[in-house]
């Protein structure tokens, strides 16, 4: 047997890591707070949306995907980072252009995303340039929004069809109802109901439901605590070394 890509993984320490982990931890436990259950009990779908921006799915509380990997290049369209491409591109780019992998890692870190398909970056100027009909504003956010649903829809499956929460979380998901409107739209079918005057009204810190009472999928929006998520957990390393030690 040849050597297996396997070993890259053994070897060379290239595996999903996921990022914004303290967020998404703390959305978790937040939600099943919300919803009176145990977070052990809780499957939830967990969108921290930032200008880095990843999506989770928690089944029993614990991370059983994520959509950042190896580095937060993958997975969602963010302010200027591409997300998912078709690993060949870079490839092809460095064979055509001479691009070299710092050329590319600027490229699909620094240039792409929104700023890439529209030439901003931050979606608040992305939103208002879209209100007076530019097409590439347009395109940017359709794009972003369409890769938000395609991981909501993945991750759905994921948990079997048994999701209990969806959550929204960051800079955009805490702010934007009309992001949130639009990544919810249509999806009565499976069981996600917006209530858009509470939609309207959870911006600017706020937390709280946004689904209406008979949707099936609690949808919430939640403001992020990484900071209290970081302390919490050296808080429990420290106290589980400190019994161990005594
Ligand atoms: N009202 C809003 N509408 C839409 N997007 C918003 C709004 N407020 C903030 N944002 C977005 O949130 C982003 C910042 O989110 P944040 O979670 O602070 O990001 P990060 O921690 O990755 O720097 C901004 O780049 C902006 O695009
Ligand atoms: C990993 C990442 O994108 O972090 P932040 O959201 O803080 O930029
Ligand atoms: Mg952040």
């Amino acid at each position: 047997m040849g050597q297996t890509t396997l070993s890259y993984y053994k070897k060379h320490a290239i595996r999903r890591y996921g990022f914004h982990g303290t967020s998404h931890k703390y959305l978790a436990e937040t939600a099943a707070a919300m919803l009176g259950r145990p977070v052990g009990q809780l499957n939830a779908i967990t969108c921290h949306l930032g200008n880095g921006s990843s999506v989770t799915a928690v089944e029993g509380g614990r991370s059983v995907d994520t959509s950042m990997g190896l580095t937060p290049l993958e997975g969602l369209v963010m302010g200027t980072r591409a997300g998912d491409i078709d690993p060949a591109i870079p490839l092809h780019l460095m064979r055509t252009l001479g691009a070299t992998a710092a050329d590319m890692d600027a490229i699909l870190n620094k240039k792409s995303g929104l700023l890439g398909l529209c030439g901003d970056n931050d979606l608040r100027a992305v939103i208002e340039r879209r209100a007076k009909g530019d097409p590439e504003a347009c395109l940017a956010m359709d794009v972003f929004v369409y890769r938000v649903r395609k991981y909501i829809g993945a991750y759905t499956l994921s948990l079997g069809g048994h999701v209990d929460a969806m959550v929204f979380s960051a800079g955009i998901g805490e702010n934007s109802a009309l992001i949130r409107s639009l990544i919810c739209a249509g999806l009565e079918r499976v069981g996600v109901r917006i209530d858009q005057d509470a939609n309207a009204e959870m911006c600017g810190g706020r937390q709280g439901v946004i689904s209406t009472p008979d949707s099936r999928v609690k949808v919430l929006v939640i403001p992020t605590d990484e900071e209290l998520s970081i302390a919490q957990q050296t808080l429990e390393v420290v106290s589980t070394e400190a019994s161990a030690a005594a």
